[in-house]
């Protein structure tokens, strides 16, 4: 911990404990817009391959990909990939190699990144590959656990009849290590069934990481905990677009702590992953990130927080719970739309409970009709349209999403995130159909509430003017294109930062669409 803080000092860093946070990230400098606070290479990352869809081990791309003749596991996309993580691989091949296809069918990323881990700590130790102060075990070791949250959380310590039969129960099935991890969890009585549903997965997960290593030393609780350790450090790896592309252990930038209104954003370039300030960071501040999807109300982000994180959001978002701004940014992001369609009036449960009143015009809508439109929507298959549209039956997906888009819009505020996502649904669909100018019109409509859910400065707001940019300038509305890549280029200079080949090559675009913009004027003058 000394040498990282000496490490994070020369950095403009330093961590400190905060009560009812634990370690957290503060600077020691005053840091701006668009300054990177600190980057950092994964310590173990993998791509998110499943059955349909395989990505490079090194870079991620989907492109020219060949198999691991040996393992049959992993994938590359060429030669200096396979050379870049030749020392890993070399292993972890071994262990693969090992296994017949029905247990290959189990390696799913989560279980490669454990594997990943014990390897990188083998390789350290025996020194194969060089240890770093960024860059040891002893960082994966100071990580937050679940497991160990739960067990701070959970009090009372019980046991009933049929807990006894699960405990004898697992005996059998496993070795005595993950029946130690099981009896653990399975006797703490302040435990949702949800919790020691995920814990019970950890010790399986354990178990198989276990089957698959073979090594006699392997501690079987420490790869549960672990596991649980991934669950609140790990980060998915996203391109510059937003879209996953696989998960990452990164556990210096692991030490930052959440805020519903964060100052900082975290973007990967390839797999390094880099956090960087949206707005001025003054000396001797905490340097805050989302780690989940901010548009939501405060009771939806604080359920989705406690649930994977296990704490209870403090923020000067979450503080105005049950304030009047609160319910009202609550009641439009997810609340309902007023009967009169003119009005954009939000809607609050009336005191009766019978229905909902518009705040601005006063109507109420009655309880059964929103339960009958809430039950028309839930009948059509959001599931059904998404397989479709997996599967590349864009037209039959954007049926399905168009007849829940008309019920949506009858049912909630105009600027539901709801209604939203739907359409942002038909918006990629539209673009995969290459109908511009549909799709032009979608991502117009989702563009106020992207500015009403979102802070000013939010890379998905700067992503969708971009979308919004290209299409316009593709369709010919040149001048309506600049003005929409001038805003994209202010939000994600800031986000992704300038050097970046994506910001560079939306700065080429903006600079071509200016000159056609002028060149088009000058001609009709
Ligand atoms: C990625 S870790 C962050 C670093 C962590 N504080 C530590 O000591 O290693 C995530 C965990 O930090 C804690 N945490 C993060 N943000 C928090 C916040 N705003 N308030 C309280 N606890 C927070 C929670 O325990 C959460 O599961």
């Amino acid at each position: 911990m000394e040498d990282l803080q000496s490490v994070l000092v020369d950095r403009n860093l330093t961590v400190s404990s905060v009560p009812e946070k634990g370690r957290s990230l503060f600077v020691t400098k005053d840091f701006y817009p668009g300054e990177v606070i600190i980057s950092q290479e994964p310590y173990v990352c993998v791509p998110n391959n499943n059955s349909v869809q395989k990505r490079c081990e090194g870079c991620f791309t989907t492109t020219n990909l060949k198999k691991c003749s040996r393992c049959q596991v992993v994938w590359y996309c060429g030669t200096s990939c396979q050379k870049l993580e030749w020392k890993f691989h070399r292993l972890e091949c071994e262990v693969l190699s090992r296994l017949d296809n029905d247990k290959k069918k189990f390696v799913t990323p989560s279980i490669r990144l454990m594997v990943k881990l014990y390897l990188r700590r083998k390789l350290q130790n025996e020194k194969i590959i060089p240890s770093t102060v960024m860059d040891n075990y002893n960082l994966v070791e100071a990580l937050v656990s679940r497991i160990l949250l739960i067990f701070i959380l959970s009090s009372n310590f019980q046991c009933n009849e049929v807990r006894f039969f699960l405990y004898i129960l697992f005996f059998f099935i496993y070795n005595i290590s993950i029946v130690i991890v099981l009896f653990n969890i399975l006797f703490h009585e302040d435990m949702s069934d949800i919790t020691k549903e995920q814990l019970l997965l950890y010790a399986q997960m354990a178990n198989l990481v276990n089957v698959i290593l073979q090594w006699p030393e392997i501690n079987i609780k420490e790869i549960a905990e672990n596991f649980s350790k991934f669950a609140c450090n790990a980060h998915t790896i996203c391109d510059s677009e937003l879209r996953p592309l696989g998960t990452g252990l990164y556990p210096v930038i692991s030490i930052i702590n959440h805020s519903c209104l964060p100052n900082s954003v975290l973007v990967f370039e390839g797999r390094s992953a880099s956090v960087r300030a949206v707005q001025h960071v003054p000396k001797g501040s905490e340097v805050l990130i989302s780690y989940i999807e901010t548009a939501g109300s405060t009771m939806t982000r604080q359920k989705a927080l406690k649930e994977q994180y296990l704490f209870n959001c403090t923020c000067p978002r979450c503080s105005k719970l049950g304030q009047y701004d609160d319910i009202r940014e609550s009641a439009i992001l997810e609340g309902y739309r007023c009967k009169n369609e003119k009005c954009d009036g939000f809607l609050l449960r009336t005191t009766d409970g019978k229905g909902f009143q518009c705040q601005q015009c006063g109507l109420v809508r009655e309880k059964e009709e929103i339960k009958k439109t809430a039950t028309e929507i839930n009948s059509l298959s959001e599931e059904e349209a998404s397989k479709l549209s997996s599967a590349g039956y864009y037209q039959e997906a954007i049926s399905i999403y168009k007849m829940i888009e008309k019920l949506q819009t009858k049912l909630y505020h105009p600027f539901s995130i709801s209604l939203m996502r739907t359409r942002e649904k038909i918006l990629k669909s539209l673009m995969e159909l290459e109908h511009w100018s549909e799709a032009l019109a979608y991502c117009k409509l989702t563009i106020p509430v992207y500015q009403s859910a979102y802070p000013a400065i939010h890379p998905l707001l700067g992503l969708q003017y971009y979308t919004c940019g290209k299409l316009e300038w593709y369709l010919g509305e040149t001048e309506e294109a600049v003005k929409s890549l001038t805003k994209a280029v202010d939000i994600l200079r800031i986000t992704h930062g300038t050097n970046t080949h994506f910001v560079k090559e939306l700065l080429m675009k903006l600079e071509e669409a200016r000159a056609e913009a002028s060149y088009k004027s000058s001609s009709k003058e």
